[in-house]
């Protein structure tokens, strides 16, 4: 894991690693994942996505994982719900509503399944721990859309 000393008051502390997700809604529904890996959460569902790598910007970041992972290109929009502290704040979960570019249609290349989710239907799947409070900011969202 990487992280940065950033000095102040005299005092080093270090900045959490961001991870970056995309909330890609279409049609009234969201986007759910499954990861394949690492076996302790495999069969989880989150958003895609990932760490934010040096030099990179958070929309860059999401750009890369949406191509890496579903081979799709995206716009990135608002932020939905707040930071949420994972491994013991040593990292952040930061995630970005997205749309579609192009009529791309995601493709699981790194995920066991893809399901796209209603608003009523978001706990129908085992989100991440992390994730419930950003998953909670999302109905509002999906009827909007
Ligand atoms: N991408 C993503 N990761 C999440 C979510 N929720 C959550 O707890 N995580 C955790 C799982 C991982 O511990 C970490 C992100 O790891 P990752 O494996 O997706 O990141 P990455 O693509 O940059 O992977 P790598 O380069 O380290 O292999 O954040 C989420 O909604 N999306």
């Amino acid at each position: 894991m990487r992280t940065e000393r950033v000095s102040g008051n005299g005092q080093d502390r270090r900045e959490p690693r961001v991870v970056v997700g995309a909330a890609i809604i279409a049609d009234g529904r969201v986007l759910a994942c499954a990861r394949s890996a690492p076996p302790e959460v495999a069969g989880r569902w989150e958003f895609p996505g990932g760490k934010v790598e040096p030099g990179e910007t958070e929309t860059e970041a999401l750009a890369r994982e949406c191509a890496e992972e579903l081979g799709v290109r995206v716009e990135i929009g608002a932020r939905v719900g707040r930071d949420v502290r994972m491994a013991h704040g040593r990292s952040v979960l930061r995630v970005y509503v997205a749309r579609l570019l192009h009529d791309d249609q995601p493709k699981a290349l790194e995920h066991l399944e893809l399901r796209w989710l209603a608003a009523g239907e978001l706990d129908t799947v085992p989100w991440l721990p992390a994730d419930v409070p950003i998953v909670a900011a999302l109905p509002p969202l999906l009827a909007d859309s």
